[in-house]
């Protein structure tokens, strides 16, 4: 298991200091493996910033975007946890990190002290940062909730609207493109996600100065639990060999199944 000596988050959205610009709205924060993308394998801590701007049916971080819930923790605060937990690579998610200002700051910390950052992220939002590696995640329609397909205890609302409407915007994409490392890891279900892919990935190689080799295009199969895994992963492994991307697995998963702070 991975070190669980999360911080106190008994307070929920009580909970923490004054929120005070130097902070961020903190989900959770723990040492585990890095269970996707190029990284997976690669012990890291993981600090889960809450609230997003899109509302995907499957997200498999429901209390950092339909409910969302923190602790707010100040900059040195967050960098006192990480420094305790001994790992050079550091993970910052959400939610979506790219919504705070101050994640800008915890990265130019985290790098000041020599960290690896990985960064994930929806693609919407650019910020100029110290990220080492982008890991974006463009949401494709199959994300997009619908009154058939949306948390039961969260309809999907007025969401549908704004999700559809806010998950790809292309300058945001290409801007991320051109000044990080990146890789584009898309959540996939079946073969009927490829023609967006491909579509995707085209407008983004005619509009970006950077090449984007496949290499750098993953599919990751959707799947929160190991149950639901074992009906995607095969087909997601074949459509990556059919189409020349890579696959990546959901390590956490594999060995965790869905429980918190992995
Ligand atoms: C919770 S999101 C947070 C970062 C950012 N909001 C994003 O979506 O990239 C972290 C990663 O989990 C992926 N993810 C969320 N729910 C998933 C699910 N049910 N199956 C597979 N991947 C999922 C996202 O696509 C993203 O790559
Ligand atoms: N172990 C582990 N690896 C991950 N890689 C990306 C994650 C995320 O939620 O952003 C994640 C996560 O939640 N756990
Ligand atoms: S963009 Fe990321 S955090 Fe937001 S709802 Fe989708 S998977 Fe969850
Ligand atoms: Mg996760």
């Amino acid at each position: 298991m991975p070190v669980s000596d999360s911080i106190d988050l008994e307070s929920g959205t009580e909970g923490g200091d004054e929120e005070t610009p130097e902070g961020l709205p903190i989900n959770e924060l723990f040492h585990s493996l890095q269970g996707e993308g190029t990284l997976a394998g690669v012990p890291s801590t993981f600090v889960r910033t809450s609230g997003c701007n899109l509302r995907c049916w499957f997200c498999d971080s429901y209390h950092t975007s339909w409910e969302p819930t923190h602790a707010w923790l100040g900059r040195e605060e967050i960098l006192a946890e990480i420094e305790a937990r001994d790992a050079d690579h550091v993970v910052l998610t959400g939610g979506e990190p790219l919504l705070h200002d101050e994640s800008v700051g915890l990265l130019e910390a985290l790098d000041e002290r020599g960290y690896h950052t990985t960064v994930e992220t929806n693609g919407t939002i650019y910020r100029d940062a110290p990220i080492d590696l982008a890991s974006i995640s463009p949401k494709l329609a199959s994300s997009t909730p619908t009154p058939e397909r949306a948390p039961e205890d969260a309809p999907a609302g007025e969401w549908e609207e704004r999700h559809e409407r806010d998950r790809i915007d292309m300058d945001a994409l290409v801007r991320l493109v051109e000044a990080y490392d990146v890789q584009l890891k898309f959540v996939v279900t079946d073969a009927d996600d490829m023609p967006e892919i491909l579509e995707l990935l085209g407008d983004l190689r005619d509009a970006t100065a950077v090449p984007i080799p496949d290499d750098d295009v993953l599919l990751m199969p959707e799947g929160a639990t190991r149950e639901r895994l074992a009906e995607t992963r095969t087909r997601v492994a074949d459509l990556a060999m059919e189409y020349g991307f890579r696959y990546t697995p959901r390590l956490h998963v594999d060995l965790w199944n869905d429980a918190p702070e992995t």
